[in-house]
């Protein structure tokens, strides 16, 4: 069956950051808050400083309850695109770590062996 999920890329959001056209995202989903800026009860100002970007941390940092989440998926227009370049340097840096977590782990490995045979010579 076809799925009816609409996919954007991170570049999409920074199209829609101001008070008249407003999406965030959050949990790897997409929310167009225009409609619910005024109702917010945490304001306008903390959403609109996290647009363009993943706000999760922000989100999860307010400690939103069950229903605000229940509430906020009537907003829901999507998902992010898991193939769509990542723009942050500290998502860049995740990535790369996930990616290259073992040239670390390599090094560190031989030296402790290294150091290990050496200190046996002695
Ligand atoms: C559709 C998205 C959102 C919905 C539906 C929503 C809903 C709510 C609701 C209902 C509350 C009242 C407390 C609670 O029930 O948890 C609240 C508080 C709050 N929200 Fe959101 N929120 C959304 C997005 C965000 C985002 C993206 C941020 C931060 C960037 C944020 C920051 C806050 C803060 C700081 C408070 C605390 C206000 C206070 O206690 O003074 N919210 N939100």
């Amino acid at each position: 069956m076809p799925t009816l999920t609409n996919f954007y890329a991170i570049q999409d959001l920074s199209h829609h950051k101001t008070k008249d056209d407003c999406w965030i995202l959050v949990g790897g989903k997409v929310y167009d808050v225009t409609q619910y800026l005024d109702d917010h009860p945490g304001g306008d100002d903390v959403i609109l400083a996290a647009t363009g970007k993943d706000a999760t941390e922000e989100f999860e940092d307010a400690g939103h309850s069950k229903s605000a989440r229940e509430l906020m998926e009537q907003y829901c227009i999507g998902e992010l695109d898991p193939s769509s370049p990542v723009s942050t340097y500290s998502e860049k840096f995740m990535q790369l770590t996930k990616q290259y977590w073992a040239v670390p782990v390599t090094v560190v490995g031989i030296s402790v062996v290294v150091g290990f045979l050496y200190l046996r010579k002695k």
